[in-house]
C-alpha cells in the first residue's frame, strides 16, 4: 500500500485549519491503522522471493526473512522517474510478503545513488519537473513511513538523494573512502524541511544546521564520528552483513509494537510533510524552471561529463 496515495490533501486544502488538522490526524490513524493489519499480517510462515522490476531487484533470504533491496540504474543510480518509481514498487512488495525488514543497497560497485538523475531536470517542462519531484517526495515517504525495520548498506558516494534514501532508514553501515551528505547549498539550491528530516532525526541539530548551511559532504570515517552512519564496514558483504544484524535484533521484539512506536516517533515529520507537500511541488517547479538555475544545471552537467572523461 503506498503511503502516498490515500492522502485527501487536495480535500484538505479546501477545509479550516481546524478540520484540516482534524483530516490530517483521521489519515495519521488510517495511516497506523494500515501498518498495524500489515503488521498482523506478517506473522505467517516465510517465503523465498527474487524479484526484479527494471531497476530494481528484491531478494528475501529464506533463513532471516530479511528482504534486500537493491538499485541497479547504471553508472550512479541517478534518480530518474523509473527509478523512483521501481522503488516504490519493490518497497510495497516488501511490505506485503511478510519480509522482517528491509536492506537498500546498490548494484554499483563505488555508488549508492548520485540523488536526483538531473538529466530530468534539464531543458525539461512543468509537467515532467511535477513528476520528477512527486515520484521523489512518494519513493521518500514510503521509505521513511514504512513500519518495517529498515537499514541502508551504503556500498558507495550517497549524495543529495542518495543521502536522502540512506537516512530514511532506520539504520547505516557504510564502506570507507566514500562520501555522503546533503550538498544542495553548494548547488545553491535550498532543500525543503521534509528531504533534510532524515537527517535531522540523526545528527545533533547544531551539527545538522553547519552541515546543511556547508552544503557539506562528510567521508565516511567523518559520517561515523557524528554518528550519520552507525558502523562502518570494510565491504558491501560485511555492510550488508551488519544491516542484517540491525534487524536481528528485533528478532524477540514485538513486531507490531516495534512498527507502531517506529512510526510515532516519525508522525510529527509525515504530518509536517503532508501539510506542505504539494506546495512543495510548486516551490519546486519555480525553482527548477529558473533560467539562472537551468543554466547552472547545464555548467554542472558539462562538468560531471568533463570529469568522467579525466
Ligand atoms: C545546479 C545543479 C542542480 C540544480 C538542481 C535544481 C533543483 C533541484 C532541487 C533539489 C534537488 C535535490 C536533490 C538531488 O539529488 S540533486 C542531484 C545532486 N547530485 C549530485 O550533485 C551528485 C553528482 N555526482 C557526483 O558527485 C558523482 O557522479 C558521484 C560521486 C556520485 C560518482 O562519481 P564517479 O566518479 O563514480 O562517476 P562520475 O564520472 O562522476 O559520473 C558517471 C556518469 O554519471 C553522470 N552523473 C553523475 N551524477 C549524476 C546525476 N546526479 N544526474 C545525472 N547524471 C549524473 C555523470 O555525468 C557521468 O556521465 P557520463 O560522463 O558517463 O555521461
Amino acid at each position: 500500500m503506498k503511503l502516498s496515495s490515500r492522502i485527501p490533501f487536495r480535500l484538505a486544502l479546501k477545509q479550516t485549519p481546524e478540520q484540516r488538522s482534524s483530516s490530517i490526524d483521521t489519515y495519521q490513524r488510517t495511516m497506523l491503522h494500515s501498518n498495524l493489519l500489515r503488521l498482523v499480517a506478517r506473522g505467517g510462515p516465510k517465503r523465498l522471493m527474487s524479484t526484479a522490476t527494471k531497476l530494481t531487484t528484491v531478494e528475501v533470504n529464506d533463513k532471516t526473512g530479511i528482504a534486500t533491496l537493491t538499485m541497479n540504474r547504471p553508472p550512479v543510480n541517478s534518480q530518474n522517474v523509473q527509478l523512483l518509481e521501481d522503488l516504490q514498487k519493490s518497497i510495497t512488495e516488501i511490505e506485503n510478503n511478510k519480509s522482517r525488514g528491509l536492506i537498500l543497497t546498490s548494484a554499483m560497485s563505488n555508488v549508492f545513488s548520485a540523488g536526483l538523475d538531473i538529466h530530468e531536470m534539464y531543458n525539461t517542462n512543468e509537467e515532467r519537473l511535477r513528476i520528477v519531484w512527486t515520484e521523489l517526495q512518494n519513493a521518500w515517504i514510503a521509505l521513511y513511513g514504512s513500519s518495517l525495520p529498515t537499514a541502508a548498506a551504503i556500498n558507495g558516494h550517497a549524495p543529495a538523494g542518495g543521502c536522502l534514501l540512506a537516512t530514511a532508514c532506520e539504520y547505516r553501515v557504510m564502506v570507507p573512502n566514500c562520501r555522503i551528505g546533503l550538498n544542495e547549498t553548494q548547488l545553491g539550491i535550498i532543500a525543503p524541511k521534509w528531504l533534510m528530516s532524515g537527517f535531522l532525526n540523526v545528527l545533533p541539530k547544531r551539527v545538522a544546521e553547519r552541515a546543511l548551511t556547508q552544503g557539506r559532504m562528510f567521508t565516511t570515517q567523518e559520517a561515523f564520528e557524528v554518528g550519520l552512519v552507525d558502523e562502518i564496514a570494510n565491504s558491501k558483504e560485511e555492510a550488508l552483513e551488519k544491516c542484517s544484524a540491525f534487524i536481528g535484533s528485533f528478532a524477540k521484539v514485538n513486531s507490531l509494537a516495534r512498527g507502531l512506536t517506529k512510526l510515532q516517533f516519525r508522525a510529527e515529520n509525515i504530518k509536517e510533510f503532508e501539510k506542505i507537500r504539494e506546495k512543495d511541488v510548486a516551490n519546486f517547479i519555480a525553482l527548477a524552471s529558473r533560467p539562472e538555475i537551468q543554466k547552472d544545471m547545464g555548467i554542472y552537467l558539462e562538468n560531471l561529463k568533463k570529469k568522467g572523461k579525466k
